[in-house]
């Protein structure tokens, strides 16, 4: 068949395909490994099945230091999912384009890791149907280690994920209107794993207790009442521990705090989420660090988008559906 590679247990799709996935921001202070935020920021990747052979160029963050071939995490991702429908093709050929900047606490790791199982599924005639969002779901949340960043990255908006019977399950909603985003990015990078580590094995009941109290009231803040949001994003769980790995995060978010704007450490750091625009930022006079970038985002209401014409591009019914 024209545009078909055969193979001798699946087929291939001889076209490329383009996967869109936005940055995330996971915890939102109290969430930690539940809470996430998609935001306006996205990585590119272009897919196709080619003869022999893995080939990857990358342009944007990380040109010149990702790995260019089986190492690189999108072609990881792939390779897991054909594996999972069932066959791997012999050769392939990706185009990444990444925005998101890599290792600062905004889920490029997830993007990737979207990117790759959605470009994979999408070079699956049929694959939709095998693999529903449910099980993207799953499997990435399953190679990240948690599910707070996947989960908006592939639905979009604000989502509570979770762990049931060993699998990833998420609930989107819509994040009130008013909800305005900035993140401020160092120079320097913080990986996700190290920031893991220095968390500790028990935490005292009295914090438990106030975490499991403020994420709940952050849903109700961040869904309707932003007046909120300074009580809500009060956290005990990860940031104090992680403080000393990166103090001029967490002095930021002090000073930030201090002056009546409600931040966080964005994910694992060691960026810092505000809610708050750049002007509220720029009056506030808090001096940001020579080199971190201050940048106001959207709110991304898609998630992953995969097609042809990114422009025009709609999810695939069975994709559009919700993961839980
Ligand atoms: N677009 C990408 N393509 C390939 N690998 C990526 C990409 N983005 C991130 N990674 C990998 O993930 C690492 C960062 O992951 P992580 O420490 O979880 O930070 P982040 O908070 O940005 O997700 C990078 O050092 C790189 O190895
Ligand atoms: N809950 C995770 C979130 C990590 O987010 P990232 O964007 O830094 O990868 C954690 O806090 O470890």
């Amino acid at each position: 068949m024209i545009g078909i590679y055969d193979k001798p247990m699946v087929r291939f799709l001889a076209a490329p395909v383009r996967v869109r996935v936005p940055a995330t921001s996971a915890n939102l202070g109290p969430g930690f490994d539940a809470l996430g935020l998609a935001l306006g920021l996205h990585d590119e990747v272009s897919a196709r099945i080619s003869g022999v052979g893995i080939r990857v160029t990358v342009s944007g963050e990380g040109e010149g230091e990702l790995p260019t071939d089986h190492d690189h995490l999108i072609v990881r991702c792939m390779l897991a999912t054909f594996d999972r429908l069932g066959d791997r093709p012999d050769g392939l050929e990706l185009a990444c384009h990444n925005n998101i900047p890599q290792a600062r606490g905004l889920g490029s790791s997830s993007a990737a890791i979207v990117a790759g199982i959605l470009a994979a599924r999408a070079l699956v005639p049929d694959g939709a149907r095998r693999m529903p969002d449910s099980e993207v779901l799953e499997l990435a949340s399953e190679i990240e280690g948690h599910p707070d960043n996947v989960a908006p990255c592939l639905l979009g908006g604000l989502t509570i994920a979770w762990i049931e019977d060993g699998r990833a399950r998420a609930a989107r909603l819509e994040p009130d209107a008013g909800i305005r985003p900035t993140v401020v990015i160092p120079t320097d990078q913080g990986l996700t794993a190290h920031a893991r580590a220095a968390l500790p094995a028990e935490v005292p009941h009295r914090d438990a207790a106030l975490n499991a109290g403020r994420s709940a009231l952050l849903i109700h803040a961040l869904t309707g009442a932003p007046e909120l949001l300074m009580p809500a994003t009060e956290d005990r769980l990860h940031q104090g521990y992680r403080a000393p790995a990166m103090p001029e995060t967490a002095e930021l978010v002090r000073r930030f705090r201090e002056a009546g704007m409600p931040a966080v450490v964005s994910g694992a750091g060691p960026s810092v989420l505000v809610f708050g625009t750049a002007e509220e930022i720029t009056k506030s006079e808090i001096p940001v660090t020579s080199g971190w970038r201050v940048m106001p985002l959207d709110v991304d209401a898609r998630g992953a988008v995969v097609g042809v014409d990114l422009q025009h591009a709609e999810r695939d019914p069975v994709a559009a559906g919700r993961a839980s």
